[in-house]
């Protein structure tokens, strides 16, 4: 969440984030390259919806303040915390080459680019994030217990990813012995929802571009909507078959059953205010299809889902929240029928895939452990992105205020840093540097389209029947009365034609 050189007990207390770029101190956001300068933090104050009641107890309110309110503004196609790098979707030494990374659907990869994909998941599990380090504790403690001490730590890639999850989500500590304020989310139910994972999903795939020296890696994706309650993903050389020995677990065969969670000890959390840290604790837990309890979660979205989620015209509706109807976000992330009516008793699209894998992949403040969760998000992604080209919303498509806290257009999206709105998502993939290879199933024909059409064919075919009888009766009428009705129009004009000839050949004579 921020960067290593950020967190010194000096640097927190200037509250000032403007690494150097050369090195050389005067050198802030590579300002002698022309490359950036440090700014003063914009955090938009619009009011948020009503959901949270707890005003200026959260870190997390107007993001960044709680910790820095100075950071690098990045000139042109420069980003990054101290500018040192190019803006997504572009690249080489001036940051002027586009670049575009395709994410495809992870069944349709060969044998060899799957291996590839398991193989750089795994690395980046294991490979310590280069940039940047986590809170471990909340800002009242992040001095640590001798006020010399910060309360950061290093993390890898893949927990990083799992961590940012984490804190978006986790409950407000009230105070010890007081209950933790549940009514927050800074990255579900609302507007946010797509943005802010659509900027997780990038930091992730810009991670592991780095570590693997490919700026061409593309995260796929899972076609989630095949309806079913078979996880097709699920098979050793993806992410992983069933264990056939430990029930809910995964298939020693794959590198997944060795991955640990993080962010597990959510009582903890919430009863003494700590926060997740770098500690991790049990295997990936996944029954796929298998919650007895829940039958309507044992199936998978149907391909028609999408198709109708698509055709929900607004993108948010008041209250933006997890009970707008009519609202396309509402609907990918799956409180609403996929034709876009809110309804409380059902899940589909995005939430039913959570739901459907039954284990660690169900639950939000863990949810991401389960490397399932990258390749659902960037089917949703994808979904957003079909979205946004059909219908070319404008930004005020997106709530300026009273979405829920952190879902506001202007809001910096909570943890991310450098501070990044959720209207910086709200534009096609294209303008991201990346873009999908998805066919998209056909639109289902509405009950009054079916019965338009079956009234429609059946006039044409009356028609048909009609000037066929016609034309019959006519070509019957010709050749019956050819040798009668006929016979005197033929008849007459050769008397003409005759009597005619005979008067020109008088006149002729008695000229002569
Ligand atoms: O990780 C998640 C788990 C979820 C469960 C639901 C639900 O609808 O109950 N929604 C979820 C979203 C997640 O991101």
């Amino acid at each position: 969440q921020f960067p290593r050189e950020c967190i010194s007990v000096q640097g927190l207390q200037s509250r000032e984030c403007c690494p150097s770029l050369s090195g050389d101190p005067g050198d802030l956001c590579g300002s002698s390259a022309g490359r950036g300068q440090c700014v003063q933090v914009n955090a938009d104050g619009r009011p948020h919806g009503p959901q949270y009641t707890q005003d200026g107890r959260d870190d997390r309110e107007r993001w960044p303040l709680a910790f820095f309110n100075r950071t690098c503004q990045c000139n042109g196609n420069f980003s990054g915390y101290n500018c040192g790098r190019c803006k997504h979707g572009y690249g080489g030494e001036n940051c002027d080459q586009l670049l575009v990374a395709v994410r495809r659907n992870v069944m349709e990869l060969s044998v060899d680019e799957k291996r590839r994909f398991v193989s750089a998941l795994d690395r980046a599990k294991r490979t310590v994030q280069p940039d940047f380090v986590i809170a471990s504790r909340r800002y009242p403690e992040i001095f640590g217990p001798d006020g010399n001490t910060p309360q950061f730590e290093n993390i890898s890639i893949y927990n990083f990813f799992v961590w940012s999850h984490y804190y978006s989500v986790s409950k407000t500590f009230l105070g010890a012995g007081q209950q933790s304020f549940g009514g927050v989310d800074f990255s579900h139910e609302g507007p946010g929802f797509l943005t802010w994972h659509r900027y997780h999903l990038l930091q992730l795939e810009r991670d592991m571009q780095d570590m693997l020296q490919d700026p061409s890696f593309g995260l796929p994706y899972w076609n989630f909507a095949i309806g079913g309650n078979n996880c097709d993903i699920c098979t050793d050389d993806l992410l992983g078959a069933r264990s056939t020995f430990v029930a809910n677990t995964i298939s020693s065969n794959s590198v997944f059953s060795q991955w640990r969670n993080l962010c597990e000890s959510v009582e903890d959390y919430d009863t003494l205010g700590t926060i997740c840290n770098n500690t991790e604790g049990g295997p990936i837990q996944r029954n796929p299809g298998g919650n007895v309890a829940r039958p309507m979660v044992q199936r998978l979205p149907e391909p028609q889902d999408v198709s109708a989620s698509l055709e929900v015209g607004l993108f948010d509706t008041s209250p933006f929240y997890s009970t707008s109807s009519e609202s396309f976000r509402n609907t990918v992330e799956g409180y609403s029928t996929p034709s876009g009516n809110y309804d409380p008793l059902v899940r589909s699209l995005h939430n039913l895939a959570h739901l459907f894998l039954n284990g660690t992949g169900g639950q939000t403040h863990v949810s991401p452990n389960d490397p399932i969760f990258v390749l659902l998000h960037t089917f949703t992604d994808a979904i957003f992105d079909e979205w946004l080209r059909r219908h070319n919303p404008d930004v005020t498509a997106y709530p300026l205020e009273n979405a829920p806290i952190g879902h506001n257009r202007q809001y910096n999206m909570v943890p991310f840093w450098p501070p990044v709105t959720n209207v910086e998502m709200f534009v096609t993939s294209d303008n991201l540097g990346y873009s999908y290879e998805v066919q998209w199933p056909g639109r289902p024909y509405t009950m009054t389209e079916i019965i338009t059409i079956a009234i429609v064919a059946a006039l044409i075919l009356v028609a048909i029947i009609f000037a066929a009888t016609t034309c019959a009766v006519r070509a019957r009428s010709y050749s019956h009365g050819k040798n009668e009705a006929r016979q005197p129009l033929l008849a007459e004009h050769y008397r003409r034609y005759s009597e005619d000839h005979e008067r020109i050949q008088e006149k002729t004579q008695s000229v002569v």
